[in-house]
């Protein structure tokens, strides 16, 4: 099977390729960029029937997007979301490459359960998926997880994620354990004695709201010890979802120091601050909380500095019944799948933080080189994992438009600008649905 995407702009970092040009799959690998690819030469080789055109004209062509905190909810939260639909989503929203949270019930915390993970998104996702495994077992900090055995069976990275584990000895062993099997720890940080019941970030509004609040240091505290911890034992760390700015400082000291150190931020803590949350909504809920107006722009000078290298969602949905609750008593998280590129488009590139080199970086090169896959990249010889997209189509989001089975978001009704097109995964289009 014979794929040429004419005339799209594209954008690779991998060779640095900025600028107009046809692409030419064959199966499910690039095989030719070129200025120019004379289709007719082709079809007259191959027949019409098994040339497909696709034409990208003034659209951006990109390597499919790689996110790499996702929550999938299966086995155990079905209602919530499933492989099946989250990849779905993940399709819709430009990512051909997910890494899904272990925090399911029950956790992926064996060899059995990352086994089960890659069987079932073999026979359920429309999109790769690279599985993460939990610490320690049950994820209840206590019990080490078989982190060599897991790694022989798939796994890509671990993760604690929804909590972290407070033990630091028991982390501090985990990173040991990553570092020999040459994979990330991707840290979610949050001090658990300074959080109590803290439901959004601790401030003026809080008080306003009369809701408990969580400080900044409920994360800086542990974004530290980690970062230590990272320099001890010479393990890879990537931070996830930081909000605040500290975080930012500290990512920023341990690359000056070299540290083998890499942070993400997610779309709503550069788009929102908390004081922006109208109401006692729990669709404004996530964890970290949105933050302040300072710790916004701090985020953003890390992004556009490439201090933080990484644009991740997040995803977490939830059903709409518990997020009908009062924030107090509704579960932290938001979808992010479909609202990543535009968000990122909107608020970053359109406002000169930054470049579409740089949201690429962000959204697939980056990601791709942290996980250790070989995908990110355009060049030739590699997978065909492509995303096609319309920077400047404008339009309102709309969470009944999501193929998530979560509408858990804040951002229903917002006007955004960029658009995903059509989304290639081992040069088969997924999205469009087909
Ligand atoms: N971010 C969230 O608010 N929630 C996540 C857990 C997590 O990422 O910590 C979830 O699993 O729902
Ligand atoms: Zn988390
Ligand atoms: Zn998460």
């Amino acid at each position: 099977m014979i794929t040429i995407i004419k005339n799209g702009h594209v954008i690779d970092p991998a060779s640095g390729r900025d600028g107009i040009y046809d692409i030419l799959l064959e199966d499910d690998r690039i095989m030719k960029v070129e200025a120019k690819i004379d289709e007719n030469a082709i079809t007259s080789k191959v027949g019409k029937e098994s040339c497909v055109v696709i034409d990208a004209s003034n659209q951006y062509v990109m390597p499919g997007f790689i996110d790499l905190h996702v929550h999938l909810r299966e086995p155990g939260l079905e209602y919530k979301e499933t492989i099946k639909s989250g990849a779905m989503a993940a399709a819709k929203g430009g990512f051909t490459t997910i890494c899904p949270m272990p925090n399911t019930k029950p956790a992926i915390d064996n060899k059995y359960m990352i086994e089960y993970l890659l069987y079932k998104a073999k026979e359920d996702s429309i999109v790769n998926i690279l599985p993460v495994g939990a610490i320690t077992k049950d994820q209840t900090g206590n019990q080490l997880n078989d982190i060599l055995g897991m790694k022989k069976s798939g796994m890509k990275a671990i993760s604690e994620d929804g909590k972290s584990v407070m033990d630091t000895k028991i982390y501090r062993e985990a990173m040991r354990l990553a570092k020999e099997a040459d994979i990330p720890v991707l840290a979610h940080c949050e001090d658990k004695s300074l959080v109590g019941n803290g439901a959004m970030n601790e401030g003026k509004k809080s008080k306003e709201l009369g809701l408990v609040g969580i400080s900044n240091a409920v994360e800086d505290v542990i974004v530290a010890r980690d970062i230590l911890l990272a320099k001890e034992t010479g393990a890879r760390l990537h931070l996830c979802h930081c909000s605040t700015k500290d975080s930012v400082t500290f990512v920023k000291m341990a690359k000056d120091a070299n540290l083998k150190v890499s942070a993400e931020v997610c779309p709503h803590h550069f788009t929102m601050t908390d004081d922006e949350i109208p109401s006692d909504d729990a669709n404004y809920k996530m964890n970290p909380p949105l933050r302040s107006k300072e710790d916004v722009e701090a985020l953003k000078a890390g992004l556009r500095d490439n201090i933080m290298d990484v644009i991740a969602t997040d995803h977490a949905p939830h059903g709409e019944e518990e997020k009908r609750l009062s924030i107090s008593e509704a579960p932290f998280g938001i979808v992010g799948l479909e609202t990543a590129f535009a968000l990122t488009v909107t608020e970053l590139v359109n406002q000169g933080y930054l470049t579409p080199m740089q949201l690429v970086e962000k959204l697939s090169y980056n990601p791709a080189k942290i996980i250790g896959v070989d995908k990110g990249s355009l060049e030739e010889g590699k997978i065909a994992d492509i995303v096609i997209a319309d920077i400047d189509a404008e339009y309102k989001i709309n969470k009944d438009e999501f193929a998530s089975k979560g509408k858990n978001t804040p951002f229903h009704g917002k006007k955004v600008r960029g658009k995903i097109i059509t989304t290639i995964v081992g040069g088969k289009v997924v999205y469009p649905f087909q």
